[in-house]
């Protein structure tokens, strides 16, 4: 293989193709080896991977830069030991002394086995007339009988010499946040995502899709498009791209459904399938039962048991994400959940603890902003009541595995007839303003459009016409709802607010919504100010999640003023939030000097802000 860029590109395509090779392969063979697919009665597996470059370069001779080695033994001693993930193979990389192996897989204590793999023959991909090259050692076949190594090419070098090889990937530390997150940290950061998404999982919506008008003949899909754009005043090709937009949307909306038909399908068959396992067993052993309900099953299915037994695997990586982490955890699963199931590389008994404590969190979400989803069950039978109403916000999540409080019980010891009124936007409070909204900046004008104070760009609540991006996931295009919980403090701090997915810093967490009023004293208030009127927002019995944030020294949030549609807003903003994190912010000296000084005088407390600065680029 050459590289256009020289050495310095070829070494780093190395070292990227080295560190994927030792991610990956461990996972390939340990599934190759418990799938049955692989023919192994003793000797030895040695994997190489090298690059070449200068190939077909005249009078240049081609250099080879090593990637990887890879030995691969085990102590297992018949075939039949492999039949399960867990009877894992030792594999060695070069360059370590030790094995390295993902985590969560077992290692043979002492060697005294081989296996063969069979593996598909590496192809040197820019001369393609050229036999593969591959190295057999021992008995060792890789591809075809007919392919034999070229004596003459460096690819078939032994490389444990090279200690360049196989970059680790370093530990995620807090002084490294930057780093990748985990395979499970990414499988429920998908869950998160999909929860808190604009997605509507309706079976409902899938069958009304897919009906013809038939006095038409025109599907109901693109005729549902149709009247989406009536009445707009668009050109001939915007009014198709209009409808194409709308269009994509609906097709998009119902494949992402039947995704999640698919698995719960292919979870449930799995259920099923050891059902019929154990019932065989009465009859027979339980390695012949299996056989049977599998060659059973290919019949029905009109496929090898090759075939099977590989969509198997992953579908028992649905059913025991189901089992665990409930339906939920699956029916949202974001795309990784495919890969997340084919490598198994997260899937140890640390997994299931950690799903099965999220279980519920996850249910209050999906319950509470997708009200239809459970009925995608009944497709296999299930028929599940909806088991947390109301706001996503009514609930208080708990400790895992403990079910999540109803928000009023938490404040019962203080108010036994505390209710608490949710609010997208702040309200007026019109005995102390009338119709004056004392957070105006700029009086309203005939046009829509205000210019925005930080970047200068438009503001509209149009998302057509706004190219104001400073928070755009709370003003312009917001879609979704904000990824946070209420949760129950296990420090003694009531109620605080808990971050489901990650936060970058100078994100929006949310605006400080509550009822805009003023002169109120002995009450936890936060003070607004303009050029024109001094105003406080309360929370105490409506406004948003942002009435759940706990002060810290060490807040990872900030409260910053910014200006939307001429009207003054304070804005939560990360500093840099990580899923799971509790979302704090520094409510300052002074809340906690007047706070002090209150439980003295009986005063107002109230909460200040940081100085006006300019929003997302300040935080960033
Ligand atoms: C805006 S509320 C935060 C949510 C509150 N924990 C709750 O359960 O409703 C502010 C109140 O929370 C409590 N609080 C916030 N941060 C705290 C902290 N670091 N330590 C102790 N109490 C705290 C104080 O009682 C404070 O008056």
């Amino acid at each position: 293989m050459e590289s256009p860029g020289g050495t310095l590109d070829l070494d780093l395509l190395a070292r990227d193709i080295g560190s994927r090779i030792n991610e990956e392969l461990p996972n390939v063979l340990r599934q190759l080896l418990s799938n049955g697919q692989v023919d192994w009665s003793g000797g030895q597996l040695h994997f190489e991977c090298s690059l070449l470059s200068g190939i077909g370069r005249p009078g240049s001779r081609p250099q080879a830069v090593k990637v990887a080695s890879v030995e691969l033994a085990t102590d297992i001693g018949t075939p039949s030991g492999l039949q399960t993930p867990a009877a894992d193979p030792e594999i060695r990389h070069s360059q370590d002394p030790q094995p390295q192996l993902p985590s969560g897989t077992s290692v043979a204590p002492s060697p005294s086995r081989t296996f063969r793999p069979r593996l598909p023959a590496p192809s040197v991909s820019d001369d393609e007339s050229r036999p593969a090259k591959r190295r057999a050692t021992g008995g060792l076949r890789i591809g075809s009988a007919d392919q034999q190594p070229d004596a003459t090419n460096s690819i078939t070098r032994r490389l444990e010499s090279d200690g360049r090889v196989f970059p680790q990937r370093k530990k995620r530390s807090p002084d490294n946040p930057n780093l990748q997150p985990s395979t499970l940290e990414k499988f429920i950061g998908g869950v998160w995502e999909s929860i808190f998404s604009g997605v509507k999982l309706d079976p409902a919506e899938v069958i009304e899709q897919w009906q013809a008008i038939e006095s038409s003949g025109q599907p109901k899909l693109l005729m549902d498009a149709e009247s989406e754009i009536a009445g707009r005043d668009d050109s001939v090709v915007q009014g198709t791209f209009g409808r194409m937009n709308i269009l994509a949307r609906k097709i998009s909306q119902t494949s992402r459904t039947c995704r999640s038909l698919e698995v719960i399908v292919q979870a449930r068959w799995v259920q099923a399938f050891d059902d019929r396992v154990i019932e065989l067993t009465s009859n027979m052993t339980k390695e012949k039962a299996k056989k049977t309900a599998i060659s059973e099953a290919c019949v029905d299915f009109n496929w090898s048991e090759k075939e099977l037994r590989n969509k198997m695997g992953i579908w028992r990586g649905y059913h025991d994400i189901a089992k665990a982490g409930g339906w939920a955890a699956l029916v949202f699963a974001g795309m990784g959940l495919y890969r997340f199931c084919k490598y198994r590389v997260s899937f140890t008994e640390e997994t299931f603890q950690t799903l099965k404590g999220l279980r519920h969190r996850f249910e209050v979400a999906a319950d509470t902003l997708h009200p239809r989803w459970r009925s995608l069950l009944a497709i296999v039978g299930i028929i599940e009541e909806r088991k947390y109403t109301g706001h996503p916000h009514d609930w208080v999540v708990c400790g895992p595995n403990d079910e999540p409080i109803p928000l009023p019980i938490t404040y019962h010891q203080w108010d036994k007839n505390f209710s608490y009124n949710h609010l997208d936007e702040s309200l007026i409070d019109e005995d102390a303003w009338g119709l004056f909204d004392p957070r105006t900046v700029t009086p309203p004008s005939e046009s829509s459009l205000h210019r925005c104070t930080v970047c200068g760009e438009d503001q509209s609540e149009d998302p057509r016409l706004n190219s104001c991006a400073c928070f755009p996931n709370l003003y312009g295009a917001k879609a979704g709802s904000m990824p946070v919980q209420v949760y129950r403090t296990p420090n003694g701090k009531n109620n605080g607010l808990l971050a489901c997915c990650s936060f970058e810093r100078g994100m929006a967490v949310g605006e400080f919504v509550g009822e805009i009023t003023s002169g109120l004293s002995n009450m936890d208030v936060m003070v607004g100010q303009t050029e024109r009127a001094a105003y406080q927002i309360w929370q105490g019995k409506q406004g948003n999640h942002t009435r759940f944030v706990n002060h810290s020294c060490q807040p990872n949030s900030q409260f910053e003023r910014f200006v939307w549609l001429g009207t003054q807003r304070i804005v939560l903003v990360s500093k840099g939030i990580e899923a799971g994190e509790e979302i704090t912010v520094d409510y300052s000296d002074t809340y906690w000097k007047v706070k002090s000084r209150q439980r003295m005088l009986v005063q107002s407390t109230e909460m200040s802000i940081s100085q006006p600065k300019q929003a997302s680029t300040d935080a960033a």
